[in-house]
């Protein structure tokens, strides 16, 4: 039998085993066999009861058994995973126990501080290996030995193959969170190298709201008799979310999108762009209008990054104008609104962005800006998540009554760019040396194009 058909094969397929976990609906924590420590840790987070994938997830892990978890954004995944790593964890504590590998670098932080808001009861020790920071910090918290490392892979790989004395040949368990987006061909390659790095018999952990069901993808991970765990059909989104859409004019595009930020104002929304040059030009064409605009994107230095994001967090910021860097896992609960100023090319982009809002049961809405450009890839969408969208309503003479003053703060906003792109450059020819241009390359995996 090849490789392929093995896959298929050894995977206990979801359907009827959903079917099981609803009838008998597990009402806590220590039902699933989990320790007093973690279920009293559980409490503290106010988790009343597991969620679905939790019930589902967690028992399988527990037995040893690699799993491939599927559930909708905001389900409560990075508990499904940590909890029995953490359990495995206090019954045979070791150093470099498990690896988490994340596709972002802020995802990467949220995933630790979940470990350890679940496993200091048992004095968890996790480290956050990611790019755009220092190596030799990173190297002095590795060498403490960390129990979990949770890492963006391209870092991960420098300190393997750079870090004196650091390896993960006694690896217990590795996670891939948004598996899809690990599996794919940017991360491929390097994550095939990691893999020839870890002991082949360990347990594998894959999660993603979007999980990818291609068996070269999957085997991509190398999981040994996976067992399928899905609580959504395929690319579901939550039901607690109201998505609508409006359609019109290119030319008009920032003019529609200031009068929606007008009208939702007093909400905490993310707006995502597909470039970090529009993220950047969206968020100083707000600011310029008074919102309280703060933008997150790749080519920001990592400081940056998370000064935004912590920004946005604490409420200091309500709107975030963000790349797809914060389309998937970023679980900030107060987000009310997901706004699509650029439709996503991936239509599994799109469930992550607006899984950004109505999360652990909220609500929450979304809303896609589409012009005559976006038709197609919109209407892709929309076959996807199987359901036509309703269209949102807006009064149109009021729309355009902001037109000229958007346009006076368009215009401002091409200056401040100009200005900014300047002053980078000025620091990029001061501050690069070519000694760092190897680091880079493995270091900005998830950086993205301007
Ligand atoms: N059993 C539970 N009861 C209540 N809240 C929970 C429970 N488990 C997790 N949560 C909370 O639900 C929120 C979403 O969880 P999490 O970020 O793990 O979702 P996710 O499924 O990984 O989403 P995404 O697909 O967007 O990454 C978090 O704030 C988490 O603390």
């Amino acid at each position: 039998m090849g490789k392929e058909q093995k896959i298929k094969t050894d995977m206990v397929e979801s359907q009827e085993d959903d079917k099981t976990a609803e009838q008998r609906d597990i009402e806590s924590f220590e039902e699933l066999g989990v320790i007093a420590p973690i279920c009293e840790a559980c409490k503290n987070l106010k988790f009343k009861k597991p969620t679905p994938i939790q019930q589902q997830a967690i028992p399988v892990a527990m037995e040893g058994r690699d799993v491939i978890g599927l559930a909708q954004t905001g389900s409560g995944k990075t508990a499904a995973f940590a909890i029995p790593i953490l359990q495995a964890l206090w019954e045979k504590p070791q150093p470099l126990f498990a690896c988490v590998l994340a596709p972002t670098r802020e995802l990467a932080y949220q995933i630790s501080e979940q470990f350890e808001a679940l496993g200091s009861v048992i004095g968890l020790r996790c480290a956050v290996i990611v790019g755009g920071i220092d190596m030799m910090s990173q190297a002095v918290a590795l060498g403490k030995k960390p129990h979990v490392i949770v890492a963006t892979p391209g870092r991960l790989m420098d300190h393997l193959e750079h870090t004196k004395g650091f390896s993960l040949r006694g690896l217990k368990y590795l996670v891939m969170d948004e598996a899809d987006r690990l599996l794919d061909m940017d991360f491929g390659p390097i994550i095939d190298k990691l893999l020839l790095m870890i002991p082949r018999e360990r347990r594998t952990l894959l999660f993603s709201a979007t999980m990818t069901s291609k068996v070269e993808k999957l085997q991509r991970a190398s999981l040994t008799s996976p067992v399928r765990v899905a609580v959504s059909t395929k690319y579901e989104t939550v039901k607690t979310l109201l998505q609508s859409y409006l359609f019109f004019p290119f030319k008009y595009k920032d003019t529609y999108l200031v009068y929606l930020v007008n009208e939702m104002a007093g909400q905490t929304m993310i707006i995502f762009a597909r470039t970090c040059n529009d993220t950047e030009r969206v968020a100083i064409l707000l600011r310029n209008l008074g919102f309280a605009a703060v933008p997150l994107h790749g080519q920001m230095s990592q400081s940056s990054r998370l000064g935004a994001l912590n920004k946005f967090k604490t409420g200091a910021r309500s709107i975030l104008v963000a790349t797809d860097v914060a389309a998937r896992g970023l679980d900030i609960p107060t987000v009310d609104c997901v706004l699509n100023y650029d439709i996503p090319t991936d239509s599994k982009a799109y469930i992550h962005r607006v899984g950004r809002t109505a999360r652990a049961g909220r609500a929450g809405k979304s809303l896609s800006l589409v012009t005559q450009y976006d038709l197609e890839l919109y209407l892709r969408i929309e076959g996807v998540l199987g359901k036509k969208l309703d269209e949102y309503e807006v009064d149109k003479e009021a729309v355009m009554l902001l037109n000229e003053r958007v346009g006076e703060a368009q215009r401002e906003a091409v200056n401040e760019m100009k200005q900014l792109h300047a002053k980078r450059r000025d620091r990029k020819t001061e501050g690069i040396s070519s000694a760092r241009g190897k680091r880079k390359r493995t270091d900005d995996m998830d950086r993205e194009e301007s």
